[in-house]
């Protein structure tokens, strides 16, 4: 038998063996989780060079829908490129993207987690960039209202063909001298959805509303390197950024004080627009004990409705931007539509969503515009939430995951001569058809795809018609036709000066 002093001498020999044989353990378990992990990353799609620390310079690009679009040309729809010291991988072409947003829906749904969340943001709250179930289920109350309060509704076809008329009447005080379009455009088709979301529309010289819509502008003109800093974890406090914060912070205190306003008459018999939809739906839910409680918890209702008033404000303003621009650049385009609209509507009657049946040139016209010139040329980014194999390679969870549009929208496999301004490239051989391609996407794809697509449809066929009735567009001798545009958050025109004479 061991007496108690031999027994402890024994601890100084034992414990380093098994503190020897825990070591190796881990040691193994780590080389084995290593080398996968190696071999997973190994298996990412290909990459061009990229700068350690800072990453690829295709990030960093003010033409970066260009660029993207031409590492594709030599690497292939899907590849990979670098920020600071992640890799992220972008799905370039169409068939790269149907593959991920379409095939794999499930897999490639969420939107990545942006280190840039100020407390006051409220991503949770968000629908554009908030995922899972409460991301779903304020996806189903935004779309039910928008059916409600809008989307195929006779009333909405009205409100937007007063609203048209307001716009055309602002543009006709110009008297044939040259103006800037930019301010009257944003203000009519904002008017639009905050009818939906709030209520009401305001005058384009409401000052409120026009500082409402400056602060937008802030945040959609950001540069792609700005955009990038949001993305980085450690630059929250960067100087920079406090311009966003700003911004933001005055933007988004109207949908605070609207939703508080809304609360205070709200009526659940009598459901006036998309604010009291999501009081109704928060009400519903407020003494369940799930994700849905969470959802549409009271002090995070505004942040839905502040994507929806700011992503149905800029998409639809600056394709109509685009829109004059090309009827100015390209006249004969211009001279046919007026035809048709004159055939179909004629000169006195307002223009109804069943014309675009009657359509097709303005239709396609229409349809090029957002080909040509697709002011959503890349996607919110997204994030696998798993291990996932696409098109041969693998992706590790968490991976940050791009999806170029403009790509898509000028993939040489799908349309001829994509550089071309060419509406007869969605008409039938006797032009009496509109044809849509599968690799039309302007709208995005998938699970995430605009929920807003129907309304803006309405609105640029209605707004268009509208402009074809009673102005030709001309170009200001003094300036020139800039097709090259901006890159931010949106792809833009730059500001120039148009001419609407009166037909
Ligand atoms: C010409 C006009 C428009 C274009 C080109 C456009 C394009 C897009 C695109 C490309 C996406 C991203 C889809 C994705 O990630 O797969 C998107 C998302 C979204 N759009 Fe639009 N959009 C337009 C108008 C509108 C309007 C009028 C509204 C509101 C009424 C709206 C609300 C939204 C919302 C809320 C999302 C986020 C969807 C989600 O993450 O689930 N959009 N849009």
């Amino acid at each position: 038998m061991l007496t108690a002093t031999e027994s402890k001498m024994d601890f100084p020999t034992s414990l380093p063996t098994f503190q020897l044989l825990l070591v190796f353990v881990c040691s193994f378990i780590v080389s084995i989780w290593f080398l996968r992990r190696r071999s997973f990353y190994r298996r990412l799609p290909p990459a061009p060079w990229y700068i350690p620390f800072i990453g690829s310079r295709q990030l960093y690009s003010s033409t970066m829908h260009l660029d993207l679009t031409k590492t594709a040309e030599q690497y292939g729809g899907i590849y990979t490129l670098h920020l600071g010291t992640s890799p992220l991988v972008v799905l370039s072409n169409f068939a790269a993207i149907r593959e991920g947003l379409v095939r794999q829906a499930v897999d490639f749904s969420d939107r990545f987690k942006f280190p840039f969340t100020m407390k006051e943001a409220k991503l949770e709250g968000s629908i554009l960039l908030s995922n899972g179930i409460p991301w779903s289920a304020r996806r189903r109350v935004a779309i039910t209202a928008l059916r409600s309060f809008g989307m195929g509704k006779r009333s909405l076809e009205n409100r937007i063909n007063e609203e048209a008329r307001y716009l055309c009447d602002a543009m006709d005080q110009s008297n044939g001298t040259p103006f800037d379009p930019a301010h009257l455009v944003k203000s009519a088709v904002s008017n639009i959805i905050c009818t939906i979301s709030y209520g009401q529309r305001y005058d384009y010289n409401d000052p409120v509303f026009k500082s409402l819509l400056a602060n937008l502008d802030v945040f959609f003109r950001a540069s792609a390197v700005e955009t990038i800093l949001w993305g980085l974890p450690f630059v929250n406090w960067f100087p920079p950024l406090n311009k966003f914060k700003a911004a933001f912070e005055a933007a988004t205190s109207f949908s605070r004080q609207m939703v508080q306003s809304h609360r205070a008459t709200f009526d659940p018999d009598n459901i006036r627009d998309m604010i009291d939809a999501f009081i109704l739906e928060r009400d519903k839910h407020q003494d369940a004990k799930n994700e849905l409680k969470e959802a549409f918890r009271e002090d995070l209702i505004w942040r839905a409705i502040h994507d929806m008033f700011a992503a149905g404000t800029d998409t639809t303003t600056y394709t109509i931007l685009w829109l004059i621009l090309l009827l100015m650049k390209y006249p004969d385009i211009q001279t046919k539509v007026q035809k048709e609209v004159d055939d179909v509507i004629g000169q006195t009657r307002p223009p109804s969503v069943a014309d675009r049946a009657h359509m097709p040139y303005t239709e396609a016209t229409l349809m090029e515009v957002q080909r040509y010139r697709t002011v959503a040329p890349y996607l919110p980014p997204r994030a696998v939430p798993r291990d996932v194999e696409i098109m041969g390679y693998s992706i590790p969870k968490g991976t940050q995951i791009w999806v170029n549009l403009w790509g898509a929208l000028n993939d040489p496999s799908h349309w001829v001569n994509p550089d071309s301004f060419n509406p007869s490239r969605f008409l039938s051989d006797d032009g009496q058809q509109v044809v849509v391609p599968e690799a039309f996407i302007p709208f995005g794809a998938g699970r995430r795809a605009c929920v807003g697509e129907h309304l803006a449809k309405m609105e640029l066929f209605v707004f268009f018609t509208n402009f074809m009735q009673r102005f030709t567009f001309i170009r200001d001798g003094t300036s020139g036709l800039d097709m090259t545009g901006k890159i931010g958050i949106t792809f833009v025109p730059r500001p120039y000066q148009t001419i609407a004479v009166r037909r």
